[in-house]
């Protein structure tokens, strides 16, 4: 093997021996013949003892046709289907010809060594005793290392010719791609090229290869119009010695880029080539192969090699790329390709032909761990057959379920083509941590759509360099481009609990006694909590589940999760790498950590059992948790997870790398927001209090320091651990007040009093009740008077029967929020309901717009003194529109039965005039103020930090509980 490497390194694409065709097929005079010998001058005089004996034994003990194991023994050499001498390719390699058409390229090359004289390659070339130096020594180490293998082997399956091998390979897919395309098969176009190579040994700490993939364009040629080709290499399976590729090229490049979008139909401009997308339908791209032109292929000595991955040759005419199906998106398949293939060269001339790249950087997953490119179609890629497969998956990589265990996530990795494939190499004991290592491997291309999202898994595990040494059967997921192999999931988002759902509860310590804990930061929490209205946790856990979550049912990180748990049976810290801290509360720690071998970023709150019970936090810890569990909104935080470690009770939770609207704000000039901005921040916020309210929660701790900023700029309101639980009556509200004594509004379907009857269907009574309707009919039809229509307006919708399913009359005595933000209700001990949270909406506007909260004092005692007595005042500047002034007024009334939103709801809110012609249902696809700058938050660097496993240490401080990293 070591002169493969060595000459490895030799090789140059451009020098690459090509054979011509004849006839459709190749052809080379027979071994030892005359004229092949009078080619080899060199070798003739220089070997003509033992040497040569050798060599002629050694050629002759290869059959008539080309030895498939030399072939894939050598990592020079290529086959090549090409569609006829006039081919682009054929062009180009002219070109490496031109000033000596035959003999330079045979002197800078070396031999086709194993395929010499295989009577279906072309006249070879006069070689140098270099040369065939360099062939006999090559060709002699290869075949001693094959027949050593087959030695192996040779019990577990009958022996055949791997030249037959090669033969009925190629027959197979000739066959089956002229009667997919419909072309005779030498008259069709060279579309994909196959190369059996080896591959250099590359020890596994050699550098990763960058995640990109090549496009190799040629030339058009000159006597056959083709549009430009693009190389794919795929690998297709580890070998003994080596790789396989199957070479796809696909007719025009621009298909990789349209692959990227989530187009529902590939297909290249001659329509040899279609890769489409679509639901239901599976599409093989149409293949045509050619007779192959021998190429030594630098590429391939650059691949990984999988050391202990064996290639039983027998496995050579059941392909596996026929059987390789992709469910899932052109661009992850081209991904994982290309992951495999960087080292290639660049850019330059390749074989004669003009090589341009094309690199794709793969974004790093951690830092869009986000990223939700969710397609509902089914992309199915088969080259050349789903029945006769150009190689078969390498079972010696697989325990014997064909499943490989990733060493971290321990996620299965199964290959679909063993399934219909029996393996003929039993040796299923071979670890994949360490073959996988140096090897480069794809064992089934299937994905299911669901989790092409994310490229955290991307179906692409590859295998880490440094395996863990108690595992066996088991690969490390990581970002080495070493090896890949890509997974074969079943996805079911939903099904997150499972056996291993660590559904712990936290010990219970029930501290119905508990009493005004208070913090010592103005703007902390307060947090006396009581759940005097309060429904049991169970009867909202028994309706959802941390799988229930539709809006979140696409996300990667589910799959990723279940993989663990599936693997371990729960889920614990130690399938965690924390990276970071990212915030210390009043009950716990949050961290940034990845999910090992995933990519998959979760925010994790830890939280101590025994010192929540000590300071009777218990109850709040468990309200979040169960308040977490039942969220499923874009503005809200989902909750992946939850376990006990080590006494730890911890949530796995969505992690949002913007930081939070208190630093945001702070950023900003004069450290207010704009009104829009504001204005798009409190409807997010809006939109989310109005879900919290309809499932029975209200927030009671709405400040900027909880809302987070996503990675795509909008909002998520976090920390419920303040949170009142309660239940919900929906009820339909009539009017109270008269409608307006307006003939014209009375009259037609504008009139309330038709909508009267909730179950009235009538189209007349329904134009009235679309209220967003009629107010953006007024909002596009201004009247000169206007000084009172937002007032004639709110009359006239509160004039309409209204369902209110928010808890309006929930009451608790709880003193708790944070002291600038909490209501005069609150403090007065007088009970409260729903309304705080519109207290703190009003608060929290005014403070996004004018930079300060409207009570604040010079101490806590005053703060709250001013919320109780202090009248409302507003700063000359900045200026803020009346809109905003008039709404923060309605919000900010201390009589919580007068606030605006405490008879109907976050709907009364939302119909202000400040919120005209905000789109409501659409506002999750607006264009936020700012986008957060990741790196700056820190996530990216966390995240680059990958690797260090960093540990807890718990530190008790006051009543705060600190866990450190170290
Ligand atoms: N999902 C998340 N993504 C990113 N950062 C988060 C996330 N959740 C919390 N944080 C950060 O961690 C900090 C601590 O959060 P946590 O919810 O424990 O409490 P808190 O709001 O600071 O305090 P308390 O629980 O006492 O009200 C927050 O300030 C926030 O910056």
């Amino acid at each position: 093997m070591g002169s493969f490497v060595g000459a490895c390194e030799i090789v140059e694409e451009k020098d690459v021996v090509r054979l011509a065709k004849h006839s459709g097929r190749y052809c080379m005079p027979p071994l030892g013949s005359s004229r092949d010998i009078e080619q080899r001058p060199a070798l003739k005089s220089e070997y003509q003892g033992s040497v040569e004996y050798d060599i002629d034994q050694l050629f002759q003990s290869i059959s008539i046709k080309p030895s498939p194991r030399r072939v894939m023994g050598s990592s020079f050499h290529r086959f090549e289907t090409s569609a006829s001498a006039g081919t682009s390719r054929r062009t180009s390699a002219s070109t490496s010809r031109s000033t000596s058409p035959s003999k330079k390229g045979a002197m800078k090359n070396p031999f086709p060594m194993g395929t010499p004289r295989s009577p279906r390659v072309g006249p070879s070339d006069s070689i140098s005793l270099k040369q065939a130096l360099r062939d006999l020594c090559i060709s002699k180490a290869s075949e001693m290392a094959a027949q050593k293998r087959l030695s192996k082997s040779a019990a577990a399956s009958p022996r055949v010719s791997e030249a037959d091998r090669i033969k009925s390979l190629y027959r197979q897919v000739l066959n089956e791609s002229a009667g997919r395309s419909g072309l005779p098969v030498d008259k069709g176009k060279s579309l994909v090229e196959i190369s059996l190579t080896p591959v250099v040994d590359i020890p596994s700490s050699s550098q990763s290869i960058p995640q990109q993939f090549d496009v190799l364009e040629t030339e058009p040629s000159n006597s056959i119009s083709e549009p430009s080709q693009a190389k794919i290499l795929l690998p297709i399976n580890g070998n003994r010695s080596g790789l396989k590729i199957v070479r796809c090229q696909m007719l025009e490049t621009s298909l990789l880029h349209k692959s990227n979008k989530s187009g529902s139909s590939l297909s290249s401009s001659s329509g040899d080539y279609e890769l489409q997308l679509d639901e239901d339908t599976t599409y093989i791209p149409h293949v045509v192969i050619e007779d192959s032109l021998v190429e030594i292929d630098k590429h391939v000595t650059s691949l990984p090699l999988c050391s202990g991955s064996k290639v039983d040759s027998e496995e050579l005419d059941k392909s596996i790329v026929s059987s390789a199906t992709l469910k899932s998106e052109p661009t992850i398949l081209i991904s994982e390709l290309k992951g495999k293939l960087d080292n290639a060269p660049s850019s330059g001339t390749e074989n004669g032909k003009l090589v341009s790249k094309v690199t794709k950087y793969i974004p790093r997953p951690k830092l869009r761990p986000k990223r939700k490119i969710l397609l509902k179609r089914k992309l199915k890629i088969a080259i050349a057959s789903t029945t006769k497969m150009v190689e078969k998956v390498d079972t010696s990589l697989e325990p014997s379920a064909s499943e490989l265990l990733c060493q971290k996530c321990h996620c299965a990795l199964k290959s679909s083509s063993t399934e219909n494939h029996p393996p003929t190499n039993t040796n299923g004991t071979e670890k994949c941590s360490n073959d996988l290592s140096s090897s480069s491997k794809i064992i089934s291309i299937e994905a299911d759509q669901e989790s092409l999202a994310s490229p955290p898994l991307n179906r692409i595990l590859k295998c880490n360099k440094e395996p863990k040494k108690d595992s066996s059967n088991s690969c490390e997921v990581s970002d080495s481009d070493e090896a890949v192999v890509v997974l074969k999931q079943e996805v079911s988002s939903s099904s997150y609990s499972g056996k291993g759902d660590a559904d712990e509860q936290i010990r219970e310590h029930p501290t119905s006694s508990e009493k005004f804990e208070f913090s010592l930061s103005s703007k902390n929490s307060l947090g006396d909590y009581s759940s005097s209205t309060s429904i049991s946790e169970e009867s909202h856990l028994s309706r959802f589940s941390c799988g229930n979550k539709p809006h979140m049912s696409m996300d990667v990180r589910w799959e990723a999760i279940k993989h663990v748990k599936l693997q371990h049976g729960s889920l614990g810290l130690r399938h965690f790498n924390l990276l970071k801290k990212l915030g210390c509360g009043d009950i716990g720690t949050v961290y940034l950590a990845e999910l090992v071998g995933t990519n998959c970023l979760f925010a994790i709150k830890v939280m101590d059992i025994e010192f929540l019970a000590r300071r009777k936090k218990t109850p709040r810890a468990q309200a979040e948790r169960a308040i977490l569990k039942m969220l499923d909104h874009p503005f809200l935080p989902t909750l992946y997870a939850q376990f006990t470690s080590d006494n730890l009770s911890c949530l796995v939770m969505e992690y949002c790398p913007g930081g939070d609207l208190h630093v945001l704000r702070q950023k900003q000039l004069s450290r207010c927001f704009s009104e829009p901005a504001a204005r798009f921040y409190v409807a997010e916020i809006l939109l989310a209090l109005e879900y919290l309210h309809m499932l029975g929660v209200i927030y009671r701790d709405l400040k900027p320091e909880n809302i987070l900023v996503r990675e795509d700029g909008h909002i998520m309101l976090t920390d419920f651990d303040l949170s009142l639980r309660c239940a919900v009556n929906p009820t339909l509200l009539r009017s109270t007040s008269p409608p307006e004594k307006d003939p014209a509004r009375m009259s037609g379907p504008y009139n309330p009093s038709n909508c009267i009857q909730p179950l009235c269907i009538e189209p007349s009574c329904r134009v009235p009740c679309f209220s967003p309707r009629l107010l953006s009919t007024q909002a596009r039809n201004p009247k000169p008077k206007r000084t009172k229509r937002p007032d004639l307006l709110t009359q006239q919708f509160r004039s309409l029967p209204q369902l209110v399913a928010e808890p309006t009359e929930a009451r608790s005595n709880s003193f708790v929020g944070t002291h600038e933000y909490l209501a005069p209700e609150i403090i007065k001990g007088e009970g409260h309901g729903a309304a705080v949270d519109w207290w703190t909406f009003g608060v929290l506007l005014y403070e996004l717009l004018y930079g300060k909260t409207p009570f604040k004092g010079y101490d806590n005692e005053e703060t709250l003194s001013n919320v109780v007595y202090q009248n409302l005042k507003f700063p000359d500047s900045p200026l803020v529109s009346f809109q905003a002034k008039e709404l923060i007024r309605r919000l900010l009334v201390k009589d919580p039965e007068g606030r605006l939103g405490s008879e109907k709801g976050a709907a009364e809110i939302k119909r202000h005039p400040f919120f005209i012609g905000l789109n409501w249902a659409l506002i999750r696809c607006a264009i936020p103020p700012e986008l957060p700058d990741i790196y700056e938050n820190g996530a990216g660097e966390a995240a680059s930090s990958e690797g260090n496993n960093r540990y807890l240490e718990c530190k008790a401080i006051g009543d705060h509980l600190e866990f450190e990293l170290f």
